[in-house]
């Protein structure tokens, strides 16, 4: 047995970086940047106000109260998209809305709430009740988050909808990320139906396919093949070609490495397998050539853990991804469990408030709980047992 450790770092040193290509921004949603994003502009663009009120002189209105108020006569009405700049002389006002371009002339923001009219008569003269805290209140300057050329995006970065809002923002409108890696997913097993095909005694739905094929998809991945394969090898060989031929970076097989006698995947693809100390997930094929190919073992939480442990980092480090290892955080252990001595256990958890208890009853064949799982605890080898109230590693997978 190997440690999942050496697996992963076998894997590792045998992922190939995908060349870097130029896409727009709305394409780059899920994709990984090979290139840091840099401000086309500076932040803001343009000295702005934060509230909706009058541009004043500090000055005029330092010494204001309730009991001594300052009118102000207002001389311009500035919406957020005005190209306005009106000259503004000690003792007048402009209405200004949160977001207008900021009068060079004035250098202060009284929100309306600070004045005696508020909205309602506000075109002409303002009266102030309440003093601003200080000179300069209320106005973004700019510049103030980064200037034009300064790095906003580390390369490596996973974009999501926070990212490219900040590369839309700073006026980017193009960025340098991975190509997406492409990948063939290939069910093995004379036992498996399409899902909805009727099913004879001893048949079961294929389910891995579209497994794989969503954590693939969600974690920046094309598709580019999804099929089922019987046990006797020739259709294994056929999609294996097919694969090469569509240009699969990766190709991940599930079922047909374990001691079984029909383990075609054991027989026909150029893999080499190991016995790898995690449950579940115990038999591992890979092969380091071109396509990369990972052998998964057929139960679907084998297959869904061994995504997580060895698939995933591998598609990530492809794309040159800085960070390859979901977030593993401590918490309190609610329903007590059994594990294996001797092996890794990854067991599917819900997570709650109080923490986590398991997902299921705890067999690598129950596919349905895998639904109802937010996470897996990891358990280390020596431990057979996790007690209520243990504290327990989770890897967050959603
Ligand atoms: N004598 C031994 N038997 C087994 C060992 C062992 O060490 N010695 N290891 C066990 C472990 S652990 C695992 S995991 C499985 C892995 O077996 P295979 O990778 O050969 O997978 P299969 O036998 O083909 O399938 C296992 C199981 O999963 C179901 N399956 C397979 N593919 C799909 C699919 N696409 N969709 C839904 N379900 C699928 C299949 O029907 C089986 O029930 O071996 C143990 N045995
Ligand atoms: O290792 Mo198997 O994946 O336990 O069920």
């Amino acid at each position: 047995m190997i440690t999942v450790d050496e697996h992963r770092e076998r894997i590792l040193a045998a992922a190939r970086l995908l060349e870097p290509v130029t896409a727009p921004v709305e394409a780059a949603l899920g994709r990984v940047l090979r290139e840091p994003v840099r401000s086309a502009v500076d932040l803001p663009l343009f000295d702005n106000s934060a509230m909706d009120g009058f541009a004043v002189h500090h000055a005029d209105v330092a010494t204001a109260s309730p009991d001594s108020p300052v009118t102000l006569e207002v001389v311009a009405d500035l919406p957020a998209g005005t190209s306005l700049n009106p000259s503004i002389d000690r003792g007048q006002a402009a209405r200004i809305m949160t977001g207008a371009p900021f009068p060079t002339e004035a250098d202060t923001v009284v929100p309306f709430e600070d004045t005696a009219g508020g909205l309602a008569d506000s075109l002409e003269r303002v009266t102030v009740v309440t003093a601003p805290r200080s000179l300069g209140m209320h106005i973004r300057p700019r510049g103030e988050e980064c200037r034009a050329g300064d790095e906003i995006l580390p390369a490596g970065l996973v974009l999501g909808g926070r990212q490219l809002a900040s590369a839309a923002a700073a006026g980017v409108t193009d960025v340098v990320v991975s190509r997406v890696p492409r990948v063939a997913v290939i069910s093995t097993g004379d036992e498996l139906r399409p899902p909805g095909a009727p099913l004879e005694y001893g048949q079961i739905p294929e389910s891995n396919s579209a497994l794989l094929d969503g954590l693939c998809r969600e974690n920046g991945a094309e598709v580019v093949l999804r099929t089922q394969v019987t046990d006797d090898g020739d259709g294994l060989r056929i999609a294996l070609t097919e694969a090469s031929a569509l240009g699969a970076d990766v190709v991940i097989t599930s079922g047909g490495v374990s001691a079984g006698a029909y383990e075609v995947v054991r027989n026909v693809a150029p893999m080499q397998f190991e016995k790898v100390a995690m449950q579940p997930g115990k038999p591992q094929g890979f092969g380091d050539g071109e396509p990369l190919l990972f052998g998964l073992p057929g139960n679907p939480v084998s297959v869904a853990v061994s995504f997580e442990v060895f698939v995933r980092p591998a598609l990530l480090a492809m794309q040159g991804a800085t960070v390859l290892d979901r977030l593993i955080l401590p918490m309190r252990v609610l329903e007590p469990w059994r594990t294996p001595t001797g092996r890794r256990q990854y067991r599917p958890v819900v997570v709650t408030r109080e923490g986590v208890r398991p997902a299921s009853s705890g067999g690598s064949h129950l596919a349905a709980s895998l639904g109802r799982a937010d996470a897996y605890a990891i358990v280390p080898t020596h431990v057979d047992a996790v007690a209520a109230g243990d504290l327990v590693d989770v890897m967050l997978i959603s």
